[in-house]
C-alpha cells in the first residue's frame, strides 16, 4: 500500500496545520518552502492558533472576574508574550529573567504572579520594584525573606500562599506538582499557621491563595479535589479573620499529543464557578495559569533528514534536530506526532527518528511507520510548549530559529544562533 492511497495524516490537535497540495502548511504558508528557505531545525508557530487557544479560555470565562496569567515557561519568545499581552493576558513567572521578558514584551507587572520555590533576593527586589500582582509563596522561609526584602525597600509585598493540596493529578510523575512528595507549595495542613505568620510579618499583605497541581492534566476531578481542600482552608482562614481577594487554581490543562482527549477550558471552569458559588466564594477573582494549553499545539518543529541507516535491529532516520532542540522525548519518554511535510508514495518503513547528539537518549520519535528519503523535511508536532524554551547548546549546537506564521506571511521572531554566539563570554586563561 502506498501513502497516496491512504488519507493524509491528520495533524494533532490543531486545525491551523493542514495539508494543501500534498504539502503541510501552517495557515497559508507552505512548510516545505519555509524549511528550505530558512533552514532547519526551525520552530514554526501559528498566530491564529495562539489566538484561538486564548479565545477558548475567554469563551469559558465570559464576563466573570477571572484573570488568565499565561504560564510563560511553556514558551517565552517575546513575540508570543507580546501577542498574549495585547490580548489582555497576565503572566505567571518563575524567575527574574521571566519578569524581564514580560516587561520587555509589553506585559503589565500588575498582572504578574510570581511562582517558584527558590526566589532569590534580587528577583524579589525586581518584582517589588516592578509592582507585580503577587508572590505565590512556596515556603515559610521564603515568606520571611520576602518580608525582609520588602521592609528594606520600604515596600509592601502582596502575597498568596501556594498550598500543596496532596492530590494526584494523574499525569506523568515528573510533571505532577501537587502531591506531598513534591517540592512545591506549603503543605495544606501547615497553611493556616503560615497565613497567621504572614498576617504578622512586616511588609507583607495577604491577597490570595494558590495551588497548581501539575501539567498535562486531562481530568477535572483532581482540580475539584484540590479546590475543595483550598476552600476548606479559606473557611478556616475566614474564622481567623483572614480574607483574600483572589483564588488561583494554577494551570495544567493538557493537549492532544496522540490520542488524549484534552479538556476544553469550559469543562474545567464551569464546575469550578459552580463550586465557588455553592461555597460562597464567587466574589473572589479567579486566577488561572495555563501554559501548554495556550501554545502547545500552535507550534511544530521542522527538521531535515540527514541520513538513513538501515541497521540489523532498527532503521534509523538521522535528522538535524536533536534532544537539544526538543528535550521532551529524552526527558519524559514523551510522544510527539511526526509528519512528513511532503508525504511520499512509497511503502512506509518503521524508523527510529534520532538526532546527531552523542547520547543514546537523543531520539525524537521511536518506531514510526513512514516513507522517507534523505533530505526530506519532517514536522514534529505539538512543539509549541516546552520546546524551544527547554533547548540547550549541548554538543556546541546553535539553537534553532523561531518563526511566527500569520495568514500568508511569516516573521522570524528569533534568529538561529550563530557559531560565535556559542562561546560568547568565554575567556582564555592569561
Ligand atoms: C506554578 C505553575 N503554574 C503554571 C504552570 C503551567 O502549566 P501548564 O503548562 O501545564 O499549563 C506550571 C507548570 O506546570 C507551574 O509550575
Ligand atoms: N516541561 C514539562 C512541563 C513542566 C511544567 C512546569 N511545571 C513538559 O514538557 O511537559
Amino acid at each position: 500500500m502506498t501513502t497516496q492511497s491512504q488519507p493524509l495524516p491528520t495533524p494533532a490537535g490543531s486545525p491551523f496545520f493542514h495539508y494543501q497540495n500534498n504539502t503541510l502548511h501552517a495557515e497559508g504558508v507552505c512548510l516545505e518552502i519555509l524549511a528550505r528557505e530558512l533552514g532547519t531545525p526551525l520552530y514554526v508557530y501559528s498566530r491564529a492558533a495562539l489566538k484561538a487557544a486564548w479565545q477558548s479560555y475567554q469563551n469559558a470565562i465570559g464576563s466573570r472576574n477571572t484573570l488568565v496569567c499565561y504560564g510563560m515557561k511553556a514558551n517565552s519568545n517575546l513575540a508570543v508574550l507580546n501577542e498574549f499581552a495585547k490580548l489582555g493576558s497576565g503572566f505567571d513567572i518563575v524567575s527574574g529573567g521571566e519578569l524581564a521578558r514580560v516587561l520587555k514584551a509589553g506585559g503589565q507587572a500588575a498582572k504578574v504572579v510570581f511562582s517558584g520555590v527558590g526566589k532569590q533576593d534580587w528577583e524579589i527586589e525586581a518584582a517589588l520594584e516592578a509592582g507585580i500582582k503577587c508572590f505565590n509563596v512556596e515556603s515559610v522561609a521564603e515568606l520571611e525573606r520576602i518580608s525582609e526584602v520588602a521592609t528594606r525597600l520600604g515596600k509592601t509585598a502582596p502575597v498568596s500562599l501556594r498550598v500543596n493540596p496532596d492530590v494526584d493529578a494523574k499525569t506523568h510523575p515528573y510533571i505532577s506538582t501537587g502531591m506531598k512528595e513534591n517540592k512545591f507549595g506549603i503543605e495544606i495542613g501547615a497553611a493556616p499557621a503560615a497565613y497567621q505568620k504572614a498576617n504578622t510579618l512586616p511588609g507583607i499583605k495577604i491577597v490570595g491563595v494558590d495551588s497548581h497541581i501539575g501539567s498535562q492534566i486531562t481530568e477535572v476531578s483532581p482540580y475539584l479535589d484540590a479546590l475543595d481542600k483550598t476552600l476548606n482552608l479559606l473557611d478556616m482562614l475566614g474564622l481567623q479573620g483572614i480574607q483574600v481577594e483572589h483564588l488561583d487554581i494554577g494551570g495544567g490543562l493538557g493537549i492532544r499529543y496522540t490520542d488524549e482527549i484534552p479538556l476544553d477550558p469550559k469543562e474545567l471552569l464551569e464546575p469550578v464557578y459552580e463550586k465557588l458559588a455553592q461555597r460562597g466564594y464567587d466574589h473572589l477573582q479567579l486566577v488561572l495559569e495555563p501554559g501548554r494549553s495556550l501554545v502547545g499545539n500552535a507550534g511544530v518543529l521542522l527538521t531535515r533528514v540527514q541520513y538513513l541507516k538501515h541497521a540489523e535491529a532498527r532503521n534509523f532516520a538521522i535528522i538535524d534536530a536533536a534532544m537539544t532542540d526538543l528535550m521532551r522525548p529524552a526527558l519524559y519518554d514523551a510522544y510527539h506526532g511526526l509528519l512528513a511535510v511532503r508525504p511520499r508514495a512509497q511503502t512506509p518503513e518503521t524508523y527510529d527518528i534520532v538526532g546527531p547528539v552523542c547520547e543514546s537518549a537523543d531520539w525524537l520519535a521511536k518506531q514510526r511507520s513512514i516513507a522517507l528519503e534523505q533530505d526530506d523535511i519532517l514536522a514534529l508536532e505539538s512543539a509549541g510548549a516546552y520546546g524551544f524554551v527547554m533547548s540547550s547548546q549541548y554538543n556546541t549546537r546553535p539553537r534553532a530559529a523561531e518563526v511566527m506564521v500569520d495568514g500568508e506571511h511569516f516573521h522570524i521572531i528569533r534568529q538561529r544562533e550563530k557559531l560565535e554566539d556559542l562561546f560568547e563570554g568565554e575567556q582564555l586563561l592569561p
